[in-house]
Parts: C-alpha cells; sequence; structure tokens
C-alpha cells in the first residue's frame, strides 16, 4: 500500500509495479488540489496516478493527457472565460465531465474514482483520502491584494510558487472521514510506502485526515526522500516545506514525519551520511531517470519495508 500525490507518487508507483508485479498494490490518492474549474471538479493527483499507470499521461509534463489538443479551453478564452493559467485539455475535460456528472448524481468521489478507473485499468486500486471536500489554500502576502488565501493551484500553477507561503492549510481536512475501504486497506497491508510525493501538500495531506495517521503509524512505513542533496527532486517542494518551518533535507523531512511515523528512510547516496534517531535509513541512488532506475528504487524501499517488518528481505 502506498500514499501518493501526483508526479513522483505516480512514477514510482509505476517502478512498485514492475518491482512487484504480484503484489495487491492499493494507493490512498491525495485530493487537497483539487479544484473546481467551469463548473467542473478537477482531482489532479488522482487523475496523475490514474492516468501514468493506465497508459495515459503526457510522459513529458507528468500531468494531463497524452496527444492533447486544447480546442476547448481556447473557445473559454474567446468568450472572455478564464483562467488561462490551468491548462485542461480536450481529452482531460471528458475525465472532468464524467466525474461531476457523477457527483451530480449522487456517487460519492470513491466510487467516481472507480468509475474511471474501470477505463483506465491502473492495476492497483485507487481510493481518494477522502469523499469530503478538502481543498489546500496557501496564504500569500500578494503585493496587490494584501494578505489573502489562494487555492493552491493558483499558487503552484500560476504564481510558480514565487509568493512566499505564510501558510498552507488543508481547508476541510480536520472535519474529514476517511473514503470507505481507507482505513481497513491501511491495517491489512503489509507495509505503507511513502513515495518521493511533496512532504506537505500531497502525503502531509492525506495524513492530515483524522485516523489515517494512526491507522499508518501502526504499520511498518518505509519513506522515499524527495528532497536529494538539498534540493526537491522535482517541483517545488522547497517553497511548502519552507512554508512549514521544515530545512529542504532529507533528514529535516524524515525527522518531521518523526520515528513515530517512519521506520524506514531511503534516502540518495548524495545523502549517505544522514541519520534519523529511532530510523532506519539507508541509501542508494534515488534519481528516477528511467524504468529501470525507478523499479530498482521501488525495490529497494520494498526490500527495506520487508526487512523492517520481519519478513524477507527478497
Ligand atoms: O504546471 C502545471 N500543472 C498542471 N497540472 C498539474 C498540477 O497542477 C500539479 O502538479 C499537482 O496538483 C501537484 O501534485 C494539471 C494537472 C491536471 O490533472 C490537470 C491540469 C493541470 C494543469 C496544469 C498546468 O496548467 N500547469
Amino acid at each position: 500500500m502506498a500514499l501518493a500525490g501526483g508526479i513522483g507518487g505516480a512514477r514510482f508507483l509505476r517502478g512498485l509495479q514492475a518491482a512487484a508485479p504480484e503484489a495487491d498494490i492499493t494507493v490512498i490518492g491525495n485530493t487537497g488540489d483539487d479544484i473546481s474549474l467551469f463548473g467542473l471538479r478537477v482531482c489532479p493527483d488522482l487523475d496523475t496516478v490514474m492516468y501514468t499507470l493506465g497508459g495515459g499521461i503526457n510522459e513529458e509534463q507528468g500531468w494531463g493527457r497524452a496527444g492533447e489538443s486544447f480546442t476547448v479551453k481556447e473557445e473559454l478564452l474567446a468568450y472572455g472565460v478564464g483562467p488561462s493559467w490551468f491548462g485542461l485539455g480536450d481529452r482531460d475535460f471528458a475525465t472532468h465531465i464524467v466525474r461531476t456528472q457523477m457527483l451530480a448524481a449522487g456517487y460519492e468521489l470513491s466510487a467516481v474514482t472507480e468509475a474511471l478507473c474501470d477505463r483506465w485499468k491502473p492495476g492497483v486500486r485507487l481510493i481518494p483520502m477522502t469523499d469530503d471536500q478538502v481543498e489546500t489554500h496557501v496564504v500569500v502576502d500578494d503585493p496587490e491584494h494584501g494578505r489573502r488565501a489562494i487555492h493552491f493551484q493558483e499558487w503552484w500553477v500560476r504564481l510558480r510558487a514565487a509568493l512566499p507561503a505564510r501558510s498552507i492549510v488543508p481547508v476541510g481536512a480536520e472535519e474529514a472521514r476517511p473514503a470507505p475501504g481507507v482505513l481497513k486497506a491501511i491495517e491489512s497491508a503489509d507495509f505503507v510506502l511513502l513515495p518521493p510525493s511533496n512532504p506537505v501538500v500531497s502525503v502531509g495531506t492525506i495524513l492530515a485526515i483524522p485516523g489515517i495517521r494512526d491507522a499508518v503509524a501502526a504499520k511498518t512505513v518505509v519513506g522515499v526522500s524527495p528532497i536529494i542533496g538539498g534540493a526537491p527532486v522535482r517541483g517545488m517542494a522547497d517553497a511548502c516545506l519552507t512554508a512549514i518551518g521544515v530545512e529542504t533535507s532529507a533528514r529535516a523531512v524524515a525527522e518531521h514525519y518523526g520515528p513515530d511515523l517512519l521506520d524506514g528512510w531511503l534516502v540518495d547516496e548524495a545523502d549517505a551520511g544522514v541519520a534519523v534517531d529511532g530510523i532506519a535509513v539507508r541509501s542508494r541512488p534515488l534519481l528516477m531517470s528511467d524504468a529501470g532506475a525507478t523499479r530498482a528504487i521501488a525495490a529497494a524501499a520494498v526490500g527495506l519495508a520487508r526487512e523492517l517488518s520481519g519478513g524477507p528481505a527478497a
């Protein structure tokens, strides 16, 4: 079982499937990045996992569909209807239309996700962390509008995280309940893997849903550092870590998760000296540069989890 954000999580999961082809993998997906645009519900992280594992992802971008066109977006802009800064393609629009239609008909997000996965067959059981609405908001000091909270996607995509975040809040998380099947899947898992997803707005948001952190902490948990040599492998995780007062280092992220949650931590060779009390740290190359490298990273995470849970290391 794994908790996953978007691109880093999805690529790691593809490696995990290659490393453990017989495994029954459940993925708890982050929904804090979800946003309503043009009346449609968009779930970027769930879709990124679904498209990546289902063979429909735009490989260069890491999000959105392969072979995409943007006619609908251009037509909307011709009416003066934005936002222009969020790239929803025509093929992707279909996913959001189906999702929104099913939600409006009364289906929960977990059921909708299952229905969408019927088409994509990602080869994992993908469950949103919650069926309740949780949206990550970022408090910034806007030079024009003063201090205000904006949606995570506006900060991430429009502003490229260039305005420092004063705080990052998963709005609605405290009252949210884990989606049906989430706690049971965690309880029955052999171990839990934390891919190199954003520790604040991806894994952190999933863990903020009441009940999930405790359930995960009760298992053997192995994480893969998203930080190599003091910088994020991709994305702008450093801006998120700074916002919550955590240094951008493999050691600080492990300490942030804490030994009550993490049993094992894979760091890159560049961070080979890292030691954290109560956590078994191992170093190896962590760049997911191609399918083989990604598979080897996932195999190392599985190996460490098996070792720490007392099972066979192979
Ligand atoms: O950098 C971008 N990321 C885009 N992403 C990725 C997304 O903003 C973030 O990378 C994740 O939410 C962070 O995990 C999209 C993802 C989708 O599923 C659908 C549309 C988009 C659009 C953009 C975009 O225009 N620019």
